[in-house]
Order: C-alpha cells, then structure tokens, then sequence
C-alpha cells in the first residue's frame, strides 16, 4: 500500500507550523492578549468577513469531511438535503436568539440563564455543556487521526497526541484573535481537500457526468424520501425538522458561536456574519458530499473495506488521497492537511468557548464567594489560558474514548441532538415565554435529558442499513468475516420502537419534553407556591417587567404593556416607580 512521501510529511508540518506561528504572532502582537476581551472576544472588533468563515469552522471539522463524504459513499445522497435546514436555522438564530445575548453583553450565555431563572439553572445547563463539547471534541480529534492511520500506518495515539498538542498550544497563547484567523487559513485547506479529490476522480472519470452516472447506477442518488415513519434513518422530516432543531442549538444558543458572533462590533453585523455563513457552509457540505460520489466511483468495483485495507468506511476518503494523489509530491500531504486543519479549527474555537464559560459561571463565582473579592483583569487572563490549555489535555483524554464508538458524523450528530435539544429547550422557556421559573425549567431540563439519553443510547439499536458495495474487482480480499448489513436483510421490528427512531430526531424530542414539561411544572409551581416567575420583574410589585430578557417580538410587546401600565399608574397619581 502506498503511503506519505517526505513531501507530504513536508507540507504536513508545514500547516500545523503555520497554525502555531498564527498563535505566536497574536500572542506578541496587539493587545498581547492582556485582556479578557480580546483573548475571549477578539476586543470586538473582527470583520464579518473573518467571523463568517470563522462560523462555518466552529461545527465543521474532519468529522464532516471524513463523515459527510463516507456517508454518501455508503448510504448516497439524501443527507445533502439536511443542508436545506440552515435557511430555516439562520433567521431564527438571528433574530429570536442572538438579540437577547447581544442587548445583555453577556460572555457567557449561560449569563442569561442566571438572569432569568437564578444561579442553579445557569450552573446546570453550563455543566451539561461542557460535558456536551468534552464528548464532542473527543470525536473531532480522533477523526483526523483515522484519516493519519489510513495513509500512513501512523499508529492513533501519536496523531492525537500531535494534534491535540498543537491546537491547544496556539489557542492558548493566541487568544480568540488568533483562532479566527488561524480559522481562515484551515478553511481554505478543507475546500483545497475536498476539491482536489473531486477534480482528481473527475480526470479519472473523464468528467463529473460519468461519476454521477456510477452513483446513479450504485443506487447513491437519492433526494426525495417523504416517508413519514419516524424510524427512516433519512427523510425531509427528519433532516429539515431534526437538523433545524439540531442546527439552532449550535447556532441559536452555543457558545462557541454566541462568543464568535460577539466579536463582531455590533448586533447587525453579527447577524450579517450568519448569512453569510450560510453560502459557504452549503458549498462546503455539497462538495463534500460529491466527494463521497467521486471516491465511490473509484472504489465501485473493489471496496476498500471488503478487501480489508481499511476497517471503517470513514478512512475511505484519506485512502482514496493516498491511492490516487500519493504520486504528486505533497499534494497527499496538503490534503491530509485539510482534514487536520478542520478539527484543529473547531477544537480551538471549542478550547475558547469552554475556558469562557468555565471562567464566568464556575471560577470567577467561586473566587468571589470564597476571598470576597473580584478577580483582576491579569487574572482573569491568566485563568483563561490555564484553562483553555487544560481543556486541551482533557480532549485528548476523550479522543481515546472515542474509539469506541461507531460512525463519526453519526456520533456527533447524536451528542449534538441528545444535548443539544433540551439545552435549547431551557433557553426558549426564558427567552419565548414569561411564565417559567427556574424549578419549572429545570424539571424540563432534566425529564429532556432523560428522554433523549434514553432513546439515544438507552439499547441495542439496529444497524444501518448500507448499499451494496462490490468486491469484484479487488485482486485479493483480504477481510475476516464482515458482516454488512443491506436494506433487504433483517427484521428490524424485533428492537424496541423507540431505539428504532432516526437519530435525526432526537434534538426535537430533547426541545419539545423539555419545553413542554418546563412549562407546565413551571404553571404548577406557581400554583403551589413553589416558585415564581419574580426575576423577570423590574420591581417588587411584579408589574415592570425586563424585557430584555425576552426575544424581540415578545420583548416588543411586553414594552407596550409595561407602557400602559406605567400610563394607567400615572392617571391613577400612583408614582410608577
Ligand atoms: O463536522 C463536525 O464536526 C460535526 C458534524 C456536523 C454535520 C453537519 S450536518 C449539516 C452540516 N453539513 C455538513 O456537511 N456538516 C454539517
């Protein structure tokens, strides 16, 4: 088997020098990231130009490519239509969500919570965050080095070592700053990597017609699947509806894209930066996806898995770079890059987030109680970086344990929705509606939680059913027994019903039994006298209320009624104070 030339160790090194020298330049110049604002926030003062690759980065990394592109190999192309959830996502995000965080100033969003509900929901849905990015990162680091093992032989551990190394390097001495544009240079590999593999099975295919034409006849196209069984892997209902839910978690209420949208200069601008976002991350994902169709039409007669050179079907695509570009000094190498400059840019992002949340909602809170006073400017900074660098240890610790588990895009997408489901449940309970309080709320969180861990990991579920792949052509077949499942083969009915649901939905049942559980614990709290709705008051009478606490429709019309009554007060001589 062909393998990395010195020129691909060459160009290798290079990138993950360069990213470190981005990290070093921001740490020595500018502010020297002296400040919490610009090592956390960039000082505010980033393009939307810059933030809009820097959003598309957060949530796409080797997972993505690896992931996206294998499972149109595998399963062919109906997850493309997942992409058509963003233009749903994108408004909602920007002017339900993003308005509240913006008009609060908060570094945390978990601030909000606090603001709302108290101390305890902000502390539980910040800790129910971490562990949500930990288990994540874990995922995006152990996927580059699948990539690194399929091309070179280079045993897991050492790729995860160096890339966990190098990441959490540069995120901690170079701040935010250093992370966006560190950012821009990564995506410019993913797009370098995943058009170099679909020009080079293009000029292979003798054009793109002819892979589309493979695909169609291996049964990889497919758009339109209606089908409303809940238990279809794949169908518009489940990626339109599922992937709204799923994608305005990450992009309506996660940190790491509330903290980068905050570095813009103003609300506008943030908002800008998510349309923005939205081309470039559909290009990104369809051509990824067309990457899956053009390795497929190389491997159509003799399936790397079959002929047992690869294990998982995520390593076909660093296989295919090294199986056909392996010839062209370095250009294996600067692929492979790609896929690494992918997880290195949503690590970093994440290493930031994670150390701005840990500093505002644990250690800062926890200082104050214990010596009475404030931390100082130094040492917040201080705290920041010690974190962020801490994180880093921690996921690479996680990346081990992400060995065992199964597909990648599959396995984020499941943490994404089992988390990020009922988190964003919390949030629209305070920010769409006055009524709940925080023992409410958190009833919610918790019945949310349970639900979507139980039908997420709760049991055996049947596995994925994948097309056919052929071994016709392999000339040896050197696979122990696999055993593959097909669409037409095995009764799926004799698994629970509920471990037989798509994954795809589990972020919406996460959203709905937390929301609808929040809100009527909260009514019957209320009605005992268990707890109240008082925060959201300006005053101790409970008529004023702080509407900015609320979305900007709702805000809207509680100002109106706060105007009346103010009105009403004045003409009854009450002083409306
Ligand atoms: O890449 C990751 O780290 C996580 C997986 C994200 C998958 C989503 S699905 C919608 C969007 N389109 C893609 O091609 N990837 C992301």
């Amino acid at each position: 088997m062909a393998t990395f030339s010195p020129w691909d160790y060459v160009v290798f090194s290079l990138v993950l020098g360069i990213s470190a020298a981005i990290g070093i330049y921001f740490r020595f110049t500018g502010g020297k990231q002296k400040t919490t604002k610009e090592f956390l926030l960039a000082n505010q003062n980033m393009s939307k130009w810059m933030v809009c690759v820097s959003l598309m980065t957060s949530f796409m990394s080797a997972v993505t490519i690896l992931g996206v592109s294998a499972e149109n190999y595998q399963y062919g192309t109906l997850f493309v239509i997942i992409n058509l959830s963003y233009i749903v996502t994108m408004p909602i995000a920007a002017y339900i969500f993003l308005p509240v965080f913006f008009k609060l100033g908060t570094t945390s969003v978990y601030e909000y919570l606090g603001r709302r509900f108290g101390p305890t929901a902000r502390l539980t849905a910040s800790t129910v965050y971490l562990l949500q990015m930990i288990l994540y990162m874990g995922i995006v680091l152990y996927a580059p080095a699948l990539a690194l093992e399929a091309v070179t032989g280079l045993n897991k551990v050492y790729a995860i070592l160096i890339l966990g190394f190098v990441c959490t390097f540069y995120s901690t001495i170079g701040g935010m700053k250093a992370v966006v544009f560190i950012d821009l240079f990564q995506s410019l590999l993913m797009f370098i990597a995943v058009f170099s593999v679909i020009v080079v099975a293009a000029i292979h295919a003798d054009g793109l017609g002819d892979i589309w034409h493979e695909a169609e006849r291996g049964g990889r196209i497919e758009f339109l699947n209606f089908d409303p069984d809940p238990t279809t892997r794949h169908t518009w209902w489940a990626l339109i509806i599922g992937g709204t839910v799923t994608n305005l978690s990450l992009y309506g209420v996660n940190q790491v894209q509330v903290q980068r949208m905050q570095t813009t200069r103003n609300i506008k601008e943030a908002q800008k930066t998510l349309w923005l976002n939205l081309p470039i991350l559909s290009l990104l994902s369809l051509s990824t996806s067309l990457s899956g169709l053009a390795i497929y039409y190389m491997y159509k007669d003799c399936d790397p898995v079959l002929e047992g050179r690869i294990t998982l079907r995520d390593q076909v695509f660093p296989l295919f770079v090294i199986d056909f570009m392996g010839h062209i000094a370095g250009l294996a190498g600067l692929v492979v890059s790609g896929i690494f400059a992918a997880s290195l840019s949503t690590i970093s992002a994440s290493l930031n987030s994670l150390a701005a949340v840990t500093l505002q909602d644990y250690v800062r809170p926890t200082y104050k109680k214990i010596k009475g006073q404030t931390f100082t400017e130094k040492q917040n900074t201080k705290a920041s970086k010690i974190l962020a660098c801490l994180y880093g240890f921690l996921c690479i610790g996680m990346a081990f344990l992400a060995q065992l588990l199964g597909g990648i895009l599959q396995a984020a997408l499941t943490i994404f929705g089992v988390v990020g489901g009922p988190l964003l449940g919390l949030f629209s309970l305070g920010m769409l509606n006055t009524r709940p309080n925080q023992k409410g709320a958190l009833t919610g969180l918790a019945a949310g939680l349970a639900m979507a861990f139980w039908i997420g990991f709760g049991g055996p579920r049947p596995p994925p059913k994948l097309l056919d792949f052929s071994d016709e052509g392999c000339k040896s077949v050197n696979s122990t027994f696999l055993y593959i499942p097909k669409a037409s083969d095995s009764d799926d009915s004799s698994y629970f019903w509920l471990y037989r649901v798509s994954y795809q939905w589990y972020s919406l049942i996460g959203f709905l039994v937390t929301f609808i559980v929040g809100y009527i614990a909260s009514f019957i709290c209320e009605l005992l006298k268990w707890d109240s709705n008082a925060r959201i008051y300006e005053d101790k009478d409970k008529t004023i209320i702080k509407t900015d606490l609320f979305c900007p429709p709702l805000a809207k019309r509680l100002a109106r009624k706060n105007e009346r009554l103010i009105k009403d007060e004045c003409k009854n001589g009450v002083d409306p104070k």
